[in-house]
């Protein structure tokens, strides 16, 4: 699995794939500021069940961000305990369809976590899950080494075959956006600037 970094936001990167690969709004950053890049360690749980995070964590390489479906947001599937036990084996963040808890823990150790927010409802430790394996996270299908990327605005997943691609077409979309916004300063508008019809098209 190769590293995959980007400072590029969510935003950018969504419009430069062209493709269906935001998440869920429904997941965010369980901390102001929270960001994630990596490569994706897909977990499928069950929801109120926690342990495939425990054997997600021993399983994924140093660098990946696990990628979680559990399905529940009535349980505290993952805290303190387990963002330690993430960050001892260099796991660089996670995304959660569902629910977490000890969140002030969590950002005091700075580890990133995107999830349905929280709750404090313990788990059982019973379904061990499948890891490592394509899995379906807030409406996306995420494999193996996508490029993941969370941050105030929400989560993206990238496939790993198109990131270079998309990330090329990111700076470039960077680019024109800065061009843009000189322009505005200088007095030009947005209707101009897009070729909008300010009386909208009816079809
Ligand atoms: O222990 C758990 O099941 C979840 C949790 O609170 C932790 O990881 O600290
Ligand atoms: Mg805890």
């Amino acid at each position: 699995m190769s590293v995959l970094q980007t400072s590029h936001t969510t935003a950018t990167l969504l419009e430069a794939s062209k493709l269906d690969a935001a998440l869920d709004p429904g997941i965010q950053a369980l901390w102001p500021g929270a960001r994630l890049a990596g490569p994706a360690f897909p977990v499928q749980g069950v929801g109120g069940d926690n342990l495939a995070l425990h054997n997600a964590v021993l399983a994924a390489p140093p660098g990946s961000i696990l990628v979680v479906d559990v399905g529940g947001k009535d349980f505290g599937h993952w805290g303190e305990i387990l963002a330690v036990a993430a960050m001892a084996r260099e796991i660089s963040g996670l995304v959660i369809d569902g629910a977490v808890r000890d969140s002030v823990e969590q950002e005091a150790l700075g580890f990133p976590v995107f999830s349905r927010g929280t709750a404090i409802r313990g788990t059982a430790k019973a379904f061990p899950g499948w890891i490592g394996r394509p899995v379906r996270v807030g409406g996306v299908l995420v494999r193996p080494g996508d490029l993941v990327v969370g941050d105030a605005d929400g989560v993206v997943s990238l496939p790993h075959a198109q990131t270079a691609d998309i990330l090329e077409r990111a700076g470039e979309r960077v680019r024109h956006e800065e061009s843009i916004i000189a322009a505005l300063r200088n007095g030009a508008s947005t209707i101009d600037l897009y070729g909008l019809d300010p009386a909208g098209r009816q079809s």
